[in-house]
């Protein structure tokens, strides 16, 4: 059946437009009915419910063989055919309840392929849905007053499900919406007028199942479901013909048994296809009716094939009836005992059908219900561990600050060792030296030799008295961040005792936000040098301003000392001839000079800031500059480059700075420049 109609080519799939946007459905539909059919916002062509024999059989089968006549009205004149392709495919919670279909007639459902679920919930009651297992070849029927406008179902997504559900609902027309379009529809059960020859089994009462008392009717009722019920028998859709799922009840022993002793005397009437199908569900037989449902799941080959095989399992059929009653078939002299035989046999398979389908369903409700009080009380059990996670956590946490704080104490301590090594080794080295050089020049005299001059030092034939490198160091790594004003200066003077880096930072402004994270990831960096005073001082026109480059100076500062176990030696702004300052400059370098007394004072570990200048340096050299006669107005800057003074005197500060913060003696002969 489903091959044949995805041989029609009708399946595909729809889209929506909401809110100005297309969605595709999550499904692929085809309608089969004399109008078109608007549905999810969707339009469907119809298609001629002729061109599906198959389903057109299907719902034959149906109507004679599993649904109750009397509860469930078989008046069908369309079809609708679903298809979800995987798990991911669905259908969205909505009713039947558009003008095209009749609402007072049932939906019929016919599930084929992967089992899936649907769920029931009473309209604008959230919560309390029944979950329906739609296993392969059940029929499910919307059935009652008003079951569309009273609940909603729905095809939900499920997770683990690769492979493909069909399903073929079964509705019927509003025959005014019908007639108000001018449209007409031909009822699926059109072999109602089949030929003469079998009028006589019509009017009896085999030729359709009698009303099958509900076995569900205490859940329905439970449920409040009253317009809900559900035809159980199941329609064959394996294609191993040889094993149907659901064997009939077995028939009496004088027909199975004697089938095959029997030599088929029967002779087969020419019948139309229709007629047969109508003679197949009057006659009830079993093995007709298996021939018949293995046509209907045979998935393979042409619908031409498909009749071909109808035909050939029809005729086969009554062959075997026709033997087995010891006769031809005739339809006016049919064995009113067998027919009733294998109509009660059918029916109580039904009825069995039925109740299995019931305790199935109440089974699943349970799980569900269980399957929700599980979700509950993990979810309880969830938030019960919460708090306990959180307080463990804090445990944890609280073992690792104290860690931490531990390994930071032990850090200072053995800083504090260090430097103090360092001083006393930085001492030692300085006396040394100055002992030597007392020890050259007192020798000098007593050796009678002419004084030297300073290359002549490191000549080969000397005494042996080793010069200030001969106690193997590595040179002590410098970086000094300045600004463009020293980007000519080059550091020659001190470059002996120092390897000298420079790297050029613009403002504090731009060393704190922008470069400092690539200068303090610099390796084995024994000092750092802040000269960054010139463009920070000489720009600032307001508080804010000047306010900002503090605070800027005090981030970098910080910043330094806190990434490393380096020296940090800042050098303040200095008063020149020519260069000037401005008036917010003294407040630099006050709040600066303040920044760095209190920094060294609060730690040990800080006492590696040093400065060479301060505001005292500051004050003295601005009273000197203005009582010079020549210099010009130090409080109104003419130019904006250092001069040549104020680069030397920036030098000088530099290596002062450094000296004295590795304790080292300046080297002679190089007195300080200016104030
Ligand atoms: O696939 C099904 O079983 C139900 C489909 C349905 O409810 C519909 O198309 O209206
Ligand atoms: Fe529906």
């Amino acid at each position: 059946m489903v091959t044949e109609i995805e041989s029609l080519g009708t399946l595909k799939q729809y889209t929506t437009l909401h809110k100005n946007q297309n969605h595709p459905l999550p499904r692929l539909s085809a309608w089969y009915g004399p109008i078109d059919y608007a549905y999810s916002g969707v339009v469907m062509k119809g298609n001629p419910v002729s061109d599906s024999p198959l389903v057109v059989a299907a719902y034959h089968h149906l109507a004679n063989n599993v649904l109750d006549p009397n509860n469930i009205a078989i008046t069908a004149d369309c079809f609708l055919v679903n298809q979800y392709r995987t798990g991911r495919d669905s259908c969205g919670e909505h009713s039947d309840d558009e003008p095209e279909v009749d609402r007072f007639s049932p939906i019929i459902t016919l599930s084929l392929g992967q089992q899936r679920f649907m769920l029931i919930r009473e309209l604008g009651k959230h919560g309390n849905a029944i979950a329906v297992k739609l296993e392969p070849g059940s029929v499910l029927v919307m059935n009652g007053d008003n079951f569309q406008g009273k609940y909603t179902h729905q095809i939900p997504k499920v997770t683990v499900c690769n492979s493909s559900r069909t399903s073929i609902t079964f509705r019927t027309c509003n025959h005014d919406y019908l007639s108000s379009r001018n449209a007409l529809s031909t009822p699926l059960m059109a072999i109602q007028s089949a030929q003469p020859v079998f009028s006589a089994l019509k009017g009896q009462q085999a030729i359709t199942s009698s009303p099958t008392p509900l076995q569900d009717s205490k859940r329905r009722q439970s449920l409040s479901f009253s317009s809900f019920s559900l035809s159980g028998a199941k329609f064959e859709t394996s294609s191993d013909i040889s094993s149907p799922t659901t064997p009939l009840s077995p028939l009496p022993g004088n027909i199975s048994e004697n089938s095959s002793k029997v030599s088929s005397k029967g002779e087969f009437l020419p019948l139309s296809l229709e007629v047969m199908c109508e003679a197949i569900d009057v006659i009830k037989d079993r093995s007709v009716k298996l021939e018949l449902s293995r046509y209907s799941l045979s998935t393979s080959g042409s619908v031409t094939d498909c009749r071909k095989r109808l035909k050939k399992a029809v005729k086969t059929s009554f062959q075997k009836l026709a033997s087995n009653l010891h006769r031809s078939v005739t339809p006016d002299q049919p064995e009113p005992n067998i027919i009733s035989n294998a109509i009660e046999i059918f029916e109580k398979s039904i009825i069995d059908l039925q109740a299995k389908i019931s305790t199935q369903n109440s089974v699943l409700q349970t799980l569900v219900l269980c399957n929700d009080d599980k979700k509950s009380k993990a979810s309880q059990k969830d938030a019960n561990a919460i708090p306990k996670e959180i307080s463990n956590f804090d445990k944890r946490l609280e073992k690792i600050e104290e860690l931490i704080s531990s390994i930071k104490e032990e850090q200072t301590e053995t800083m504090n060792m260090f430097n103090k090594l360092e001083a006393n080794v930085d001492k030692i080295q300085s006396n040394t030296n100055e002992t030597k050089e007392r020890v050259r020049t007192s020798l000098q005299p007593i050796k009678s030799k002419p004084q030297r001059t300073r290359s002549d030092r490191s000549a080969p034939n000397q005494p042996q008295i080793k010069s200030q490198s001969a106690r193997p160091r590595r040179k002590r790594k410098v970086l000094i961040l300045h600004d463009s004003q020293l980007n000519a200066f080059e550091p020659h003077s001190f470059s002996q005792a120092f390897d000298v880096e420079k790297f050029k930072a613009g403002s504090y402004t731009d060393l704190a936000s922008k470069h400092i994270r690539q200068v303090i990831s610099k390796p084995s960096i024994d000092a750092y040098v802040l000269q960054l005073g010139v463009n920070d001082y000489r720009y600032q026109t307001s508080q804010a301003s000047l306010d900002k480059a503090v605070e800027d100076t005090k981030t970098c500062i910080n910043k330094l000392l806190s990434s490393s176990t380096a020296k940090v030696v800042v050098t303040l702004p200095t008063p020149t001839p020519s260069e000037g300052i401005c008036d917010l400059t003294r407040d630099y370098v006050k709040l600066i000079t303040e920044f760095i007394t209190s920094t060294r004072q609060s730690d040990n570990n800080w006492r590696r800031l040093y400065t060479v200048n301060n505001l005292a340096s500051f004050n003295h050299a601005l009273e000197k500059l203005n009582s010079s006669p020549d210099s010009p107005d130090p409080l109104k800057p003419d130019k904006l480059h250092v001069s040549e003074y104020g680069l030397k005197k920036l030098s000088l500060n530099i290596k002062y700075g450094l000296y004295r913060s590795f304790g080292l003696n300046l080297p002679r002969r190089q007195a300080p420049v200016g104030p």
